[in-house]
């Protein structure tokens, strides 16, 4: 395991009292896999990233990272480990060719070394076409992937990326995404934080998801998404919701209910998880007609990320936006 931890816990001591951060998290992440951690804003998935690589001491609990002890070797771990934090540390009247070099020196490479080494990571993150412009000049992609392969510079087992292509437009991400597949081919592990399910969902061999505080479910996206076996029906009614839950709720082709609040216009959506879709349908739209519910929406598909969430939270991913 490249990465273990044991109910690691943070509490940040605040004047209007404590704020539990991360409340317990055991978390095991393999050598060369990319590994997801998913949540909503405030969920602990920055303060879960900074305690791994060294940055934040744990409250609580205990980790091996990369091979050496969190709390009683974080300076082993710091060499094995690269890091890229959210807003992403490049000045901009530098070049990246530059910013790579000192990255080496930085790392204790000698000068030629780290000269070597540039154009290595030129090469392997397709920067080339820009490494000898100020970084001020760069598109918000082209800094990202200068911040992904600053991280690469010392040739670490382990990356941690956090969220790596949020304010990204769709091409630059897709991008992204291949820049972190190659990590991977390489043979470096990636731990990536998220809130985007659909890059959960397409990058991630294993994902774990966090809300407030806590992991709620881990696994391989299939496996999670396999937790919901079947299919949801998604039933828009207006007014008469209640009666709806009331009617379908006991029926032998619905397995679960679950109602989101009335939308400005008064149409509550139901969420119905069934066995089968095609089959629960026409079973659904004859109950609901037979009881003169007004049906303004209906929908089938099937689960998705969102759904493994909002069934282990009742929340949406997406809401919380
Ligand atoms: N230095 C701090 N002092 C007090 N509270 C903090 C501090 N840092 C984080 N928190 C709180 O800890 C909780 C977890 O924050 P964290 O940044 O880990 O969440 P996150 O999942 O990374 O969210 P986001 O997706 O918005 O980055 C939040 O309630 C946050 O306000």
């Amino acid at each position: 395991m490249l990465i273990e931890t044991k109910g690691l816990r943070k509490t940040f001591r605040a004047r209007k009292g404590n704020v539990e951060a991360v409340r317990g998290v055991d978390l095991s992440v393999k050598e060369g896999e990319i590994f997801g951690f998913l949540g909503p804003n405030g969920a602990g998935k920055t303060t879960t990233l900074r305690m791994l690589s060294t940055l934040l001491e744990p409250t609580g609990g205990s980790a091996r990272v990369a091979g050496a002890d969190l709390l009683k070797e974080p300076a082993q771990v710091r060499r094995q480990i690269g890091y890229v934090g959210q807003s992403g540390g490049t000045w901009g009247e530098v070049t990246a060719r530059e910013e790579l070099v000192m990255q080496g020196r930085l790392y204790e490479m000698g000068k030629t070394a780290a000269r070597e080494r540039a154009v290595e990571v030129i090469e392997a993150f397709e920067l080339s076409e820009f490494a000898d412009r100020k970084v001020k000049t760069y598109s918000g992609g082209q800094r990202r992937r200068l911040d992904v392969a600053l991280g690469t510079v010392h040739q670490p087992s382990l990356l941690f990326l956090d969220e790596p292509t949020t304010g990204l437009d769709p091409q630059a991400r897709a991008h992204m995404w291949d820049e972190i597949k190659k990590l991977r081919e390489r043979g470096t592990a990636v731990f990536i934080t998220t809130h985007y399910l659909d890059e959960a969902d397409a990058l991630c061999d294993r994902l774990a998801i966090i809300d407030h505080g806590e992991i709620v479910t881990e696994g391989t996206p299939i496996e999670l998404k396999r937790q919901i076996a079947g299919d949801i029906v998604l039933v828009g009614v207006n007014g008469a919701a209640a009666k709806a839950v009331a009617l379908l709720e006991p029926a032998e082709y619905v397995r679960e209910v679950q109602t989101d609040e009335p939308d400005p216009t008064g149409v509550t959506l139901l969420r119905l998880y069934v066995e089968n879709g095609s089959a629960a349908v026409p079973e659904i739209l004859r109950a609901l007609d037979r009881a003169e519910v007004t049906i303004s929406s209906m929908e089938l598909h099937r689960p998705s990320l969102d759904d493994v969430f909002l069934r282990q939270t009742g929340r949406s991913l997406r809401e919380s936006d």
